[in-house]
């Protein structure tokens, strides 16, 4: 077994053995996933762009990887650190193990790592840059330039889509802004029978209202949400002209939308348990997350913007909606995949908001009338 390390920018050492990919670009921000499950979920969704992700449950592989569990084709984290990986997975779905994912996909993989204690180190200090190395030599050299690196700005434009695409169907027109879309999102909409125009993320308003949806979708997403700075605009354009829902970025971009603020974590929250409370029915919902940065709660006093839902374990705003048009959003996924159901109702609930606006002859009339006017 090959010795692989982990370099964090405070100086600490990680040591551990290689797997998976070769190192051609190692360097990432060092987040912790606490899911038991989901691994295969959590390394291909987009939102971990650039993430080197550390799963904190003990033995990662254990169920294989099968072909239905892809949250999208090309998976964009930077690496995985793993306390142990499964060589010989065991599931009736299973096809390749974990570290033949890796060195497919070119991602690289370090094992053997006190995850506990790194993930304690982050809990501690907040997320870090990192850089995975199979050698200590230049130990300081790497250091020093680790510590100069930025971590890429545009990395919703990496992971979008380049050209709007269809799954068709006979149900509800959704136009659904892809700023590095799950999978799991578009299958939501699929099973309900909606037609879903996917397009990507710099797609104008003035454009997406040709494609005369019945309500748009904004998806999930890597990075800081101000460094959307084109989709926020767009989101303003739309608010009031179309039914919206806004998933993790999406409801980022609502909030900065609406000239609320949003802030970065100390660590985020990424894991399949995270309970979020709804102040309108006080149930608790179990749900899955992988956020870094978060609505300030206390920007949203002077907008038309209502804190629905929190989180309980920080009191962070989990949810979103606005006063006066037709939008609401949550900052965890309701997709669920991997993760906890509880909340999977608000596609229902997005789809009934559309319906009610077709009943009131709203949104999608005006746009046909415009439409035939012009
Ligand atoms: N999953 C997401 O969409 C994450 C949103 C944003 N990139 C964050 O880290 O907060």
């Amino acid at each position: 077994m090959c010795k692989r390390y982990l370099l964090l920018e405070d100086g600490s050492v990680f040591e551990g053995y290689a797997f998976g990919g070769e190192l051609n670009n190692p360097d990432g921000e060092v987040v912790f996933n606490t899911g038991m499950t989901g691994y295969q979920e959590t390394i291909s969704d987009p939102s971990y762009h650039g993430q080197i992700v550390t799963m904190t449950y003990p033995l990662i592989g254990n169920y294989g990887i099968n072909r239905d569990d892809f949250e999208s084709i090309q998976p964009a984290i930077q690496g995985l650190v793993v306390k142990e990986w499964a060589e010989y997975p065991s599931n009736f779905r299973n096809e390749m193990t974990l570290d033949e994912l890796l060195k497919l996909k070119g991602i690289p993989g370090i094992h053997g790592v006190d995850t506990r204690q790194l993930t304690r180190l982050i809990r501690q200090f907040g997320t870090m840059k990192g850089r995975l190395l199979d050698s200590l030599d230049q130990k300081e050299d790497e250091l020093n330039s680790l510590r100069d690196i930025q971590l890429p700005t545009d990395q919703v434009k990496k992971v979008s889509t380049s050209k709007p695409y269809v799954a068709p169907g006979r149900g509800h027109r959704i136009v659904l802004i892809d700023y590095g879309m799950k999978h799991g999102i578009l299958r939501e909409f699929t099973r309900r029978n909606c037609h879903v125009t996917v397009v990507p993320h710099d797609m104008s308003a003035e454009e997406i209202m040709q494609l005369q949806p019945d309500g748009v979708m904004l998806s999930n997403g890597p990075g800081d949400p101000k460094n959307v700075s084109e989709g926020i605009e767009v989101v303003r354009e739309l608010l009031g002209k179309t039914p919206i829902f806004g998933i993790c970025l999406g409801h980022q971009l609502i909030a900065l939308a609406c000239h609320a603020d949003t802030v970065k974590m100390k660590f985020g929250h990424r894991g399949v348990n995270h309970p979020v409370k709804d102040l309108r029915t006080n149930e608790v919902w179990m749900t899955s997350q992988n956020h870094g940065y978060a609505v300030e709660r206390s920007s949203l006093e002077n907008t038309d913007l209502i804190m629905t839902q929190y989180a309980i374990n920080d009191d962070t705003v989990e949810g979103l909606e606005h006063e006066l048009y037709n939008a609401f959003s949550v900052q965890y996924h309701p997709e669920s995949s991997p993760g906890p159901q509880d909340s999977n109702s608000l596609f229902d609930q997005f789809i009934s908001r559309i319906q009610s606006e077709k009943d009131k002859g709203g949104f999608s009339c005006q746009s046909e009338k415009t439409l035939i006017k012009s």
